[in-house]
């Protein structure tokens, strides 16, 4: 088998009490297994609900509309909470974003990673818990004396991985990283970017990364998902949407990063807002935003057009060219 994880037209939307967010809609995307896919766009493109999607951990006003996500063959996106919990953790995990938060101030660290092997792994005896946790400790680089220190005790980099360290512990097959370096300063950054590029090759990872940053996507991951309120509108290798993106949506993101290492001026160099998605604009999303808008791009949402070495995008303009 080819994929380690296929997203299929996936609809996510929201109930709440003005009505239905669209939160992702028509999704598509492939992962190959060890390959790395980047989402990327502007806050409240539907980057999480994506990733919750595939980790079937929507919050109860969230659900799967309509659409497949398959897991190595296995169609998971309708599976019951009961089926899920054979698959969250133990092959589909993910590294939280904010990891002072994410863990607990009063608990042995040693504490915490054991009881996320032993929830997993009831059987799992405290002697081969606590050898995972020392194991766990040398793969992300930590000093196993300092297994039984309290999270205050660590810094922002180490704390980051711990969060690591927790994703990995019931030996998942699919990582998802929720800003996985964001609030990390630009050294431990560096640091944490390696961490991950190497544990991805050690263990055969495949990955799922979503971030608002470019020169991480660079980094980490194989392909990029450029997504517009709630739609993907150009997916390809890094290096051809990054050097020949056609989306005009792409184009201005890509350009807002004039070097992708430099300054990010991003969010303030788009003109306009992302659109509401309880009301999405008719046809093309990112229409009312758009210089190049055409009637059509009114009128009929874009397909996906096959640009070729696996790139694809999505708009109107581009298919008439
Ligand atoms: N629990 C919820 N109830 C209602 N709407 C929600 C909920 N969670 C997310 N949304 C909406 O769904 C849309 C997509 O949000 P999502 O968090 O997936 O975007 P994102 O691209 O990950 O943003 P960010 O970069 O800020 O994390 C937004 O319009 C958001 O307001």
């Amino acid at each position: 088998m080819e994929h380690i994880l296929e997203v299929k037209n996936l609809n996510t939307f929201f109930e709440i009490s003005q009505g239905i967010v669209r939160a992702v809609e028509g999704v598509n995307f492939n992962l190959k297994y060890s390959e790395s896919i980047g989402l990327v766009g502007e806050s409240g493109c539907g980057k999480t609900t994506t990733a919750l999607s595939v980790m079937g951990m929507l919050p109860d006003n969230g659900f799967i509309e309509h659409g497949e996500i398959f897991f190595e063959g296995k169609d998971i996106a309708k599976n019951t909470e009961a089926q899920w919990q054979l698959y969250r953790w133990s092959e589909i995990s993910m590294i939280f974003q904010g990891a002072m938060n994410a863990l607990n101030p009063v608990m042995k660290i040693s504490d915490q990673i054991t009881e996320a092997i032993k929830l997993h792994e009831p059987d799992s005896s405290d002697k081969a818990a606590r050898e995972r946790v020392l194991e766990l400790f040398h793969l992300v680089g930590l000093d196993e004396k300092r297994v039984d220190n309290y999270p205050h005790e660590f810094s922002g980099g180490m704390r980051q991985r711990v969060m690591i360290a927790m994703a990995l512990a019931c030996r998942p097959k699919l990582i998802i990283g929720d800003e996985p370096t964001t609030a990390l300063d630009v050294m431990v950054q560096a640091q944490i970017i390696e961490l991950i590029n190497d544990l991805r090759e050690r263990l055969n990872l495949s990955m799922i990364a979503i971030t608002h940053d470019l020169s991480i996507i660079s980094e980490i991951c194989d392909i990029v998902a450029v997504m517009y309120a709630g739609n993907i509108v150009e997916i390809g290798n890094v290096r051809d949407v990054i050097r020949q993106h056609k989306h005009p949506y792409a184009k201005k993101l890509i350009n807002a990063f004039p070097n992708i290492y430099g300054k990010k001026t991003m969010v303030e160099s788009i003109p306009g807002d992302p659109p509401n998605l309880l009301n999405p604009p008719s046809g093309c999303r990112f229409h009312p935003r758009c210089e190049y808008c055409l009637p059509v791009c009114k009128e009929s949402s874009p397909e996906l057009i096959d640009l070729g070495n696996e790139h694809f995008v999505a708009c109107h303009i581009v298919g008439r060219n």
